[in-house]
């Protein structure tokens, strides 16, 4: 009996927990703020896709805790991507567990690598728009769902690749969609695209996608614009998966919310809810890959250190609320 671990148990790891359930997969599931409801209800799904169901993991309040339930084949790391996550899961990770990263950004693989040198790491890529609207329900607003995979290294041994294969399988007998790549980084760095761009911009706006879309004649050029940026860095790495074509595709997908109802990227909701944000994964990499083969990236500098203040003031204050206006 296949055996997985989810750490992170909030949009993305609830329903990515349910899809391996779904295979047949015994899911023990990390939950922090939301352990009491998913220990007593389990997950409430809503999906555009795939109707309302309920996920039952097995709930547990901490790695430690999910010890016994283990040794885990896969460790699904779906929380926000920090400089220190790949420390969280250290006392789950096991000999041949394979370590699943299911999160935005770019060059957080190598954390995960140094600390388990041992292990698989799969490096995912998630296309899923979710939100978890209250403690253990989660919506998945419109059909979208596709989980891009490979491991970390590219050049990783004939095992890892085995075990991305495996567990691209259990995904699709899930019911899911999930792609399987050599090199993974070229999907990587044309998810970032979207990411580096509509994330920080909606999160400093504090508009979803859509809003944005409407506020000025100019956003939707300079939405494109930044994603071009983010191009030239992939390019300048051998990854020429950042297109006009792809541009189009990611912008179509906000365009068409101005008519069926705005998303708040996964940054806008960290924010709404005085969470910190992925500031580094998103954005510092991006921006020191950049500075590596000396490729000027003035929009996403503007927006690395524009979303560091905006964090600094998370951190220092907690949750965004209005100023008051003087009288
Ligand atoms: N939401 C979306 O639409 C999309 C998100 N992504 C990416 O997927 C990843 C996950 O995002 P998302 O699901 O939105 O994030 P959420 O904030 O919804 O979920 C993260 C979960 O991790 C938990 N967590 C964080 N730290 C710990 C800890 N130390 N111990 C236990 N639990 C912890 C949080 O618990 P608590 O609630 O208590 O803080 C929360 O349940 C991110 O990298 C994001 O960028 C990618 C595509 C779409
Ligand atoms: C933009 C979006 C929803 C794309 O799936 C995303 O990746 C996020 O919210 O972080």
């Amino acid at each position: 009996m296949t055996k997985a671990l989810v750490f992170g148990t909030g949009a993305v790891g609830s329903v990515y927990g349910w899809f391996l359930e779904k295979a047949g997969v015994t899911v023990t599931a990390v939950c922090r703020s939301n352990y009491n409801q998913v220990k007593q209800n389990g997950l409430l799904i809503r999906s555009k896709k795939w109707g309302r169901n309920i996920s039952k993991p097995i709930a547990v309040p901490s790695v430690a805790a999910a010890k016994p339930y283990g040794p885990f084949d896969y460790i699904l790391v779906c929380s926000k991507a920090f400089p220190d996550t790949h420390t969280l899961i250290k006392e789950a990770v096991t000999p041949g567990s394979a370590i699943v990263l299911a999160q935005n950004g770019i060059g957080i693989e190598e954390a995960y690598a140094k600390a388990y040198p041992q292990n698989s790491i799969i490096s995912g890529v998630v296309y899923l728009p979710v939100v978890q609207v209250e403690l253990g329900v989660v919506e998945h607003g419109t059909p979208l769902e596709r989980f891009e995979v490979g491991t970390y290294p590219a050049s990783a041994s004939p095992p890892s690749k085995a075990q991305a294969e495996h567990f691209a399988e259990l995904w699709e007998a899930g019911g899911a969609t999930c792609h399987v790549y050599d090199d993974i980084q070229g999907q990587r760095w044309s998810k970032l695209a979207l990411n580096a761009t509509l994330n920080p911009i909606c999160a400093l706006t504090l508009c979803d996608d859509a809003n944005f879309l409407r506020s000025s004649e100019d956003a939707f050029q300079m939405a494109c614009d930044v994603m071009r940026e983010v191009g030239r860095v992939a390019q300048a790495y051998g990854y020429n998966t950042i297109t006009d074509e792809s541009i189009k595709e990611h912008m179509k997908r906000h365009q068409e919310r101005m008519d069926t109802g705005g998303k708040a990227p996964s940054m806008l909701q960290d924010v709404e809810h005085g969470r910190p944000i992925e500031v580094e994964a998103i954005l510092g990499n991006a921006v020191r890959l950049a500075q590596g083969v000396k490729i000027d990236v003035p929009y996403l500098r503007l927006l690395y250190a524009l979303a560091k203040g905006l964090n600094f003031s998370i951190i220092r204050d907690g949750a965004w609320r209005p100023i008051a206006t003087v009288q």
